[in-house]
Order: structure tokens, then C-alpha cells, then sequence
């Protein structure tokens, strides 16, 4: 990828992730909802992505998207999911289809399926010993409107790849956490994503060949109830981390690199 990658949502945490790991890999657009407290090393701007004009400005001249900016919160009311995740989410297709992208990448959510963990698999889905996977063929069984909003940003890149011919990869994010996995806390254990793993599963996203994906971003864990055997497959994904390696917050075993 050679032309400019925008980066919405570049001052959240999936956003540092990513320029942590990227930073000079590519020539980076960052957007920020709000003037970032120190002036970034590289290309940005303030908008929002609900603003056609913001967005307009944000997509000149990039190659590739990598759309991350909206509310993050599983308990994030309609109002703001519908302007923030699904209203920005269009706007930030239209205009990438406008500009003559390459390949868009959107960081869906695990909240998408979360209504797969129902009464009767959990905990025993989130245990290493348990086969249940979801893979990403499965249809979208949110348990809350962020997760909605989620399944909603999938549909619109379908609609994008379908009618426009944009390249599409949903990266179905599991819980990021700096340094070690989530403690005591089994769901996050299971779909724990490193903050390297994050940014190299971005870096797949950006570099292979694809028409529409969905895949789970998640590290190697023992734990897994989701499949990253497409990910591995279309993207090359190879991830280092797994939360089995970690007791509390001090990893107890070395990655099987
Ligand atoms: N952190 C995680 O474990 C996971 C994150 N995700 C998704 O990844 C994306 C990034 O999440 P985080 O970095 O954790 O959240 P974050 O809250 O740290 O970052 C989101 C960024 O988007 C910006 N933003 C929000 N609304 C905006 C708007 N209307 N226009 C422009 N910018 C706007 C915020 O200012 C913030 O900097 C979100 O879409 C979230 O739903 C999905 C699954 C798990
Ligand atoms: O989509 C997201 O998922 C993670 C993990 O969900 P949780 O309910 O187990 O915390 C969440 O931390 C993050 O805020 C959210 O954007």
C-alpha cells in the first residue's frame, strides 16, 4: 500500500495499538474527533465522521481506510450508536467509494455475535477444554444496540463491496488490553487481543488480497470460542500472544514463535 492509509478513531486505544506497531510502515491520515494533546508525527485532522464535509476532507488522496472511530461502549445508547457508528460508518463508505479506495478496513466487534453465549454455554465456551467455535459464516446475534451498530457497519460494507466493488474486511475485535490479558475475567480472557497481535492483524488487513471478510481479531488463546482460521487463511494472520501464557498480569510461558 502505497498511498496514504486514513485512520479514523486514531486517538483511541485501538488506534495507538495500530501506530505502535505501524507507525513507519505506512504513510499514515490520522483523524481525531478532537485535537490530540500532542502534536502527532504524522498527516491529520479534527472532524467527525457524521460530517460529510469532514470525511470528504479526511479521504483525499488516501489509498486505504482503516475505520475505527465510534462509540465503543456495549451499553452505548441508540442515539449515539446511530450517529456515531452507523451514520459515521455510511458516511465513511460513501466517501471512500467517492474517492476511489482500495480497501476498507472496519473494526467490527465481538459484540456483533455476542448473543451466541447463551445461559447454557457459558462459562463452559469460555474454557479451553470446550469446542464451541463461531467462525464467521455465522449471521450476526447481537446482545446490545452497540452490538447492533456493529452488525449494521458488516451490512453496509457488504452493500459497498457488492454495488462498488470495494474491497471489505470486518475484523470482528475481541477485548485489547495493553501488556496482559483481561484478570479474572474469563470472557475477556478468551477473546484477548495483544496490542501487537492488533496491530499486525491491521497490517494483514491492509496488505492481502480480498473481496468481503469477516474475521475475529483475536490473539492464539487457549480459551478461543472464535475461529481464526480465516483470518490465517485470507489475511496471513499470525498471531504471537495467547492469555494461556499469562498468570495475572506476568507472562508465565514464552510464544511458540
Ligand atoms: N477496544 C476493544 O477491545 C474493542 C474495540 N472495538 C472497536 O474498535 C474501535 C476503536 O475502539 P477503541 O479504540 O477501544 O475506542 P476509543 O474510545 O478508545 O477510541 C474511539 C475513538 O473514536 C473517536 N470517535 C468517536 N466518535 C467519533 C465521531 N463521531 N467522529 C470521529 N471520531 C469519533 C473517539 O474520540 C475515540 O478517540 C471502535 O469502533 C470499537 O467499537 C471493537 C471491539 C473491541
Ligand atoms: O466491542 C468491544 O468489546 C470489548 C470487550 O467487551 P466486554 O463487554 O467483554 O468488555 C469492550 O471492552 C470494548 O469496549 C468494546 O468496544
Amino acid at each position: 500500500m502505497d498511498d496514504p492509509v486514513l485512520l479514523t478513531g486514531a486517538g483511541g486505544a485501538v488506534g495507538a495499538a495500530i501506530l505502535e506497531g505501524l507507525e513507519d510502515d505506512y504513510e499514515w491520515q490520522l483523524m481525531f474527533h478532537s485535537p490530540p494533546a500532542e502534536e502527532p508525527d504524522h498527516e491529520y485532522l479534527v472532524g467527525d465522521v457524521s460530517s460529510e464535509g469532514d470525511v470528504a476532507a479526511a479521504m483525499d488522496g488516501v489509498g486505504a481506510v482503516i475505520h475505527l472511530a465510534g462509540d465503543p461502549r456495549p451499553e452505548a445508547p441508540w442515539d449515539s450508536v446511530l450517529e456515531n457508528n452507523i451514520d459515521g460508518t455510511q458516511k465513511m463508505f460513501e466517501a471512500a467509494v467517492d474517492e476511489g479506495v482500495e480497501k476498507f478496513v472496519f473494526a467490527s466487534s465481538n459484540h456483533a455475535v455476542g448473543s451466541f453465549e447463551t445461559d447454557e454455554r457459558t462459562p463452559e465456551m469460555y474454557r479451553p477444554d470446550d469446542q464451541y467455535r463461531l467462525d464467521g459464516t455465522e449471521l450476526p446475534r447481537p446482545g446490545n444496540l452497540y452490538g447492533v451498530s456493529k452488525a449494521t457497519g458488516e451490512v453496509l460494507g457488504r452493500y459497498y463491496y457488492d454495488q462498488y466493488g470495494l474491497s471489505v474486511c470486518n475484523i470482528r475485535i475481541g477485548n485489547l488490553t495493553r501488556g496482559h490479558p483481561p484478570i479474572d475475567y474469563e470472557r475477556g480472557q478468551a477473546m484477548w487481543l495483544s496490542y501487537r497481535d492488533c496491530a499486525h492483524i491491521h497490517d494483514c488487513a491492509l496488505q492481502a488480497d480480498y473481496e468481503y471478510e469477516i474475521v475475529y481479531g483475536i490473539s492464539d488463546n487457549d480459551r478461543k470460542y472464535y475461529s481464526i482460521e480465516r483470518a490465517k487463511e485470507v489475511l496471513g494472520y499470525d498471531p504471537q500472544d495467547n492469555s494461556a501464557h499469562f498468570d495475572g498480569e506476568e507472562r508465565v510461558a514464552e510464544p511458540d514463535i
